[in-house]
């Protein structure tokens, strides 16, 4: 709980500023301590992989259903002590059986209709791609879609993709002469989205394309596959044994890795390994046998009585997502994150002559871009010995007189704000190319 707080006033105005990032605003303040309201956390926006029941079981212990859920420090904790296997293989996995069971439950007396669900499907497919695989390095989408719902699912997405940026091309050899089909393929011509036939293909297609979704098959698949979607699958067998992942575009597989067996998985062995795999509704049985290291869950539709009825096991989608991750989060390569900060000329004539109105400018663009916490930052002072120490805090209110955050009671004690060095705070708001250091006294 939250018990303390202060208030760093403004006795003068701008000192300096910066022609380039980061952009330095300099304040003088006092501190004046206030009674804090509650703290309104978690942020609805925080996210995390689905936490398996068991792995949150002491959380639950700690809160009545009433009280405050778990906060961010909680849930990261029980995060770290839950493994991410134990994660996947929580969450219910179906039959072949099951899942043509629930379709027919959904679009029989539960009142849906094939396109509501398949719309639901490829937006999943699409929002699960785009948090994965950023636009900035992967523009180029090529989906390949089948002749039953699973390719309806990659049409759908194939859309949804165009709408969020990205530049998709779709070859499907064998159109559905349906009314639902055609609809999807007319929607797609009227945005000029290419159809490639399977021949214009190049065989190697690491060249052409930045992420290869599959959406040939989904769980009514049976047998070997047949023509043209053998060579399509050996075409995606031949771009996963590409041991690079930098050096080829990722698969992405809707429902099931097409050619796999849906309950057994890759039965031979030589099957299309993907980087990424949406379950949808619940992930089928063959989704044990996944070892990429993207599975998510799309299709926020099940209605109680089907969870219910198979006892499903499901994440809960955070916030307004259309997918959730399951399972393991990949480890991150931290020396290959980068990003390409250009932002446009910033001059000392730009700015406010006002600090706090140039602060207030910015929070409120960083508040519209839809950061997350743009309230967060990292607070420094320096103790009567020196030593400097940082921690980070939300900024509650800022006013001509100053900023105002709240920390504990503990870390009130622990602030150091009676020294001669004053505290200085620091947003970051890197999509608008800003990081801001205010020194306040
Ligand atoms: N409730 C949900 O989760 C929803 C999921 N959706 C998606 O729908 C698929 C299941 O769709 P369905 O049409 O039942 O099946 P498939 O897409 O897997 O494909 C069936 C077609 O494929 C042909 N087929 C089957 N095996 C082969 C093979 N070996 N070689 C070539 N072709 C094959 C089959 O033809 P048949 O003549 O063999 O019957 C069909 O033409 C699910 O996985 C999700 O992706 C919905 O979009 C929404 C609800
Ligand atoms: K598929």
């Amino acid at each position: 709980m939250l018990t303390a707080a202060c208030k760093f006033r403004n006795k003068s105005g701008l000192a300096s500023t910066t022609r380039v990032m980061p952009f330095f605003l300099s304040t003088s303040a006092t501190v004046t301590p206030l009674c804090p309201p509650p703290s309104p956390y978690p942020s609805p926006h925080f996210r995390l992989p689905y936490l398996p029941r068991r792995g949150l079981a002491f959380l639950a212990a700690a809160a009545s259903p009433r009280t405050l859920p778990p906060t961010p420090r909680q849930a990261m904790a029980s995060l770290a002590t839950s493994t991410a296997a134990a994660a996947a293989a929580e969450v219910t996995h179906l039959s072949q059986r099951d899942a043509a069971d629930i379709d027919e439950q959904l679009m029989g007396p539960l009142g849906f209709s094939v396109d509501q669900l398949m719309e639901l499907a490829g937006l999943s497919v699409a929002t699960a791609v785009a948090e994965v695989y950023k636009l900035s390095e992967h523009t180029r989408v090529l989906i390949i879609c089948g002749p039953g719902n699973n390719g309806g699912d990659g049409l759908v997405a194939a859309r949804h993709l165009y709408h969020f940026g990205y530049k998709p091309f779709v070859c499907y050899p064998k159109r559905t002469a349906k009314p639902l089909y055609s609809g999807l393929v007319t929607q797609l011509e009227s945005l000029a989205i290419p159809f490639v036939p399977v021949e214009d293909l190049p065989q190697d297609l690491s060249g052409q394309y930045d992420i290869v979704i599959d959406a040939m098959f989904g769980f009514s698949f049976h047998g070997a596959p047949r023509p043209p979607f053998d060579d399509l699958i050996q075409m995606l067998v031949s771009l996963s044994v590409i041991g690079d992942s930098a050096k080829r575009p990722p698969i992405v597989s809707v429902d099931i890795p097409s050619g796999w067996h849906v309950e057994e998985g890759d039965v031979s062995g030589g099957g299309i390994k993907p980087d990424m795999l949406v379950s949808l509704t619940a992930p089928k049985l063959c989704a044990k046998k996944f070892t990429g290291p993207h599975h998510f869950l799309g299709g926020r539709f099940v209605p109680p009585p089907i969870s219910s009825k198979y006892g499903l096991e499901l994440p809960p989608y955070p916030g307004t997502s259309m997918c959730v991750r399951i399972g393991k989060v990949p480890s991150v390569d931290i020396s290959s994150l980068r990003e390409n900060y250009i932002s446009p000329e910033l001059l000392e004539t730009q700015v406010m002559p006002n600090p706090f109105d140039q602060f207030r400018t910015w929070f409120d663009e960083a508040v519209t871009a839809g950061l997350r916490e743009p309230n967060a930052m990292a607070l420094t002072t320096v103790n009567k010995a020196g030593k400097p120490s940082s921690r980070m805090v939300l900024l509650k209110g800022v006013d001509k007189q100053g900023f105002v955050w709240y920390v504990k009671n503990h870390h009130f004690k622990q602030l150091s704000i009676h020294s001669n060095e004053p505290p200085k705070n620091l947003f970051l708001m890197p999509s608008l190319g800003l990081v801001q250091v205010h020194k306040l006294r």
